[in-house]
């Protein structure tokens, strides 16, 4: 597929997160341009570096360098990664103190945005930061979007493809609601090649609680290892620039503001130039629309004390 002529990427925060998205960015190119934002400018400027070695041997049409928060603000996707990240037995929304107050200066520094910018949340609590970043930067509801339980889903995914026996891109299964302790897995709706869970034989007496709780459990099994997670987030998050420069129009679960619950959470929507081109709403069992309400009330929790404590 070519390059969209002139697209460019900003990613704002060139930790770990930003710059393996930045590495799947340049080996899998999507953009003319990526452009990496982070005050820490020794370790941003090493990143540039770095990044450029792995393009001078000529199978990259990216260019990346360091750039500022006004020029961010100009380019067509913004992928915000800027953040503290959990220490060890910290949950997501442990970050919520730091990290909004990190956002809000990263979308006051980029104001004004390219009309039809997408911004998109990686940094934690990814939920309630896409609905903090909805408010802060006036952009239209489409095109605020955070990474949400796609990096859930594809674990599930593959836990998944392990126990059936068949390649994960073959399986359909969605988790939504909140990227962390309440969300769920759309289990009624999940299939292989279009045969439920329960009728394929390799899944007919699968333990589903035990996969839910590993597949959310995986992200902090990892940081106690490994302290920190980015090759999962890089791959999913190049993925929906993809989608979004383009203009796919792929289904795909990622957070994004619902009225009625008046959070941001996961939900399944189809990804194109104009960010949400529409939610697909999953047939959903009353056992997990009522799970997915109960998600949005605990991010109601989380966003109503993150107002108090701010104000
Ligand atoms: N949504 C998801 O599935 C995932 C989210 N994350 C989240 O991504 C975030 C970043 O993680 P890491 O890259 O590992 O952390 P890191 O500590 O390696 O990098 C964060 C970077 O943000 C920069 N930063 C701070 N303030 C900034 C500002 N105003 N403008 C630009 N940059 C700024 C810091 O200087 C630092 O270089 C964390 O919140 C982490 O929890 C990580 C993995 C998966
Ligand atoms: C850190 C995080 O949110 C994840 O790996 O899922």
């Amino acid at each position: 597929m070519p390059t969209p002529t002139a697209s460019r990427i900003a990613i704002i925060g060139a930790g770990s997160v930003g710059s393996t998205i930045a590495y799947t960015l340049l080996t899998n190119p999507i953009a003319s341009e990526i452009l990496l934002v982070d005050p820490k400018e020794e370790i941003r400027d090493a990143q540039v570096q770095d990044l450029s070695d792995a393009t001078y041997h000529g199978n990259t049409s990216t260019q990346v360098r360091a750039g500022t928060h006004a020029e961010a603000g100009q380019c067509d996707v913004i992928v915000v990664t800027a953040g503290a990240k959990q220490k060890k037995g910290e949950s997501r929304t442990d970050l919520i103190g730091r990290n909004q107050s990190i956002l809000r200066s990263v979308i006051t520094d980029m104001q004004p945005f390219k009309p039809e910018a997408i911004l998109l949340l990686v940094a934690n609590p990814v939920d309630v930061l896409a609905y903090f970043a909805l408010q802060y930067s006036g952009l239209p509801a489409n095109q605020v979007i955070g990474s949400g339980t796609f990096l859930d889903s594809a674990r599930l995914r593959g836990a998944l493809a392990t126990k059936a026996g068949v390649a994960a891109s073959s399986i359909d299964a969605f988790v939504l609601g909140e990227h962390g302790e309440s969300q769920i897995v759309a289990w009624s709706s999940a299939c292989i090649a279009g045969i439920p869970l329960h009728v394929f034989p390799a899944t007919r007496s699968l333990d589903r609680e035990a996969m839910a709780t590993e597949t959310k459990q995986k992200a902090s099994a990892l940081i106690e290892s490994k302290g920190s997670t980015e090759f999962g987030i890089g791959s999913v998050t190049a993925s929906i620039c993809r989608s979004i420069l383009f203009d796919q129009k792929v289904v795909r679960p990622v957070s994004i503001y619902v009225d009625e619950l008046k959070v941001c959470l996961s939900k399944t929507v189809v990804l194109g130039r104009k960010g949400v081109e529409e939610i697909v709403e999953l047939p959903l069992s009353d056992e997990e629309s009522g799970a997915l309400e109960s998600s949005a009330k605990q991010l109601r929790e989380v966003i109503e004390e993150a107002e108090k404590q701010s104000s």
